[in-house]
């Protein structure tokens, strides 16, 4: 999907949402467990009950490693319904891969090609060689590391480079990568205010924001500093929606809470056209 047709999407739904599908054995419904398939089938009901509100979904790959040869099954069969059922939507392996450019090639084409993601989120740190080979696939996505919302971001992240904060850099630096124009960016939405900063590097990109919801950031300050005309954010959260409930109608809350970021982000819409 190109990044014209998820805009189309967001304003056609009123909805920057992504709900991140970090589905975890030990906090899903119980009742699930005696199912063959516990992980697609919560996976299932929450896309099934939450993909009116949201525009992109985000698995974590961690919780589908975690589990083994399962959850690697559980990972394709989730990609493959949203693929055949809702195709409309925009997929994302959060998978923070990079290494040097021979295995970089090969993770790109384990979730780009071969799992058909539309994009994947990847740490920058080893630098254009490692980036580059996920850069290459059209019209998909390289999600980089930019600010993450986590207290270590300031360990590296923040420190300066050159009189120039390290996250700053690295957005600047990935700007001459080989076809750059496929790049999107990581935010944390605890780091809200950063985001005008990173606005004047990068106008116009998108934004992946985490950490709205269980790690308390705003999604008014998000909008404040970082939504753009075409808004240029897809705004994550996980844990708040997905675990909203452990009962039979599971589902049905997590929609409620979906629902409720979704009218939240139809008004900062309107603020864009007034
Ligand atoms: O790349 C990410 O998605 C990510 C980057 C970041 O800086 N912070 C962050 O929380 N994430 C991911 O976003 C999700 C946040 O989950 P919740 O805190 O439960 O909403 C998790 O899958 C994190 O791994």
């Amino acid at each position: 999907m190109t990044a014209a047709e998820l805009t189309e999407q967001i304003f056609k739904k009123k909805s920057f949402l992504c709900v991140g599908l970090d589905t975890d054995l030990e906090k899903i419904p119980t009742y699930l467990l005696s199912e063959k398939d516990p992980v697609f089938s919560f996976n299932k009901a929450i896309i099934d009950a939450t993909h009116q509100y949201c525009v992109a979904y985000k698995p974590n790959l961690a919780f589908y490693e975690a589990i083994g040869v399962d959850g690697f099954k559980a990972l394709k069969k989730t990609i493959e319904y949203l693929h055949s059922e809702y195709p409309e939507i925009y997929t994302i392996a959060d998978a923070k891969r990079g290494d040097i450019g021979n295995t970089s090639r090969m993770y790109a084409k384990a979730y780009l090609e071969d799992l058909g993601f539309d994009s994947i989120t990847v740490a920058p740190y080893m630098g254009r060689d490692s980036v580059e080979p996920f850069l290459e696939f059209t019209n998909k996505h390289t999600i980089l590391l930019a600010l993450t919302s986590n207290q270590g971001a300031f360990d590296f992240q923040t420190k300066n480079l050159e009189n120039e904060e390290l996250y700053k850099e690295v957005i600047k630096t990935s700007l001459t990568y080989k076809n750059a124009e496929n790049l999107m960016y990581v935010v944390g939405a605890t780091k809200a205010e950063f985001l005008q900063e990173i606005r004047k590097i990068v106008p116009e990109s998108f934004l992946l924001v985490p950490g709205v919801g269980a790690q308390g950031g705003s999604l008014e300050e998000v909008c404040q500093y970082g939504i753009t005309k075409n808004v240029g954010l897809l705004v994550n959260s996980s844990r708040k929606i997905i675990y909203a409930s452990d009962s039979s109608n599971f589902a049905e809350i997590a929609a409620a809470r979906a629902e409720s970021l979704q009218v939240q982000m139809a008004d900062e819409l309107t603020k864009l056209s007034s």
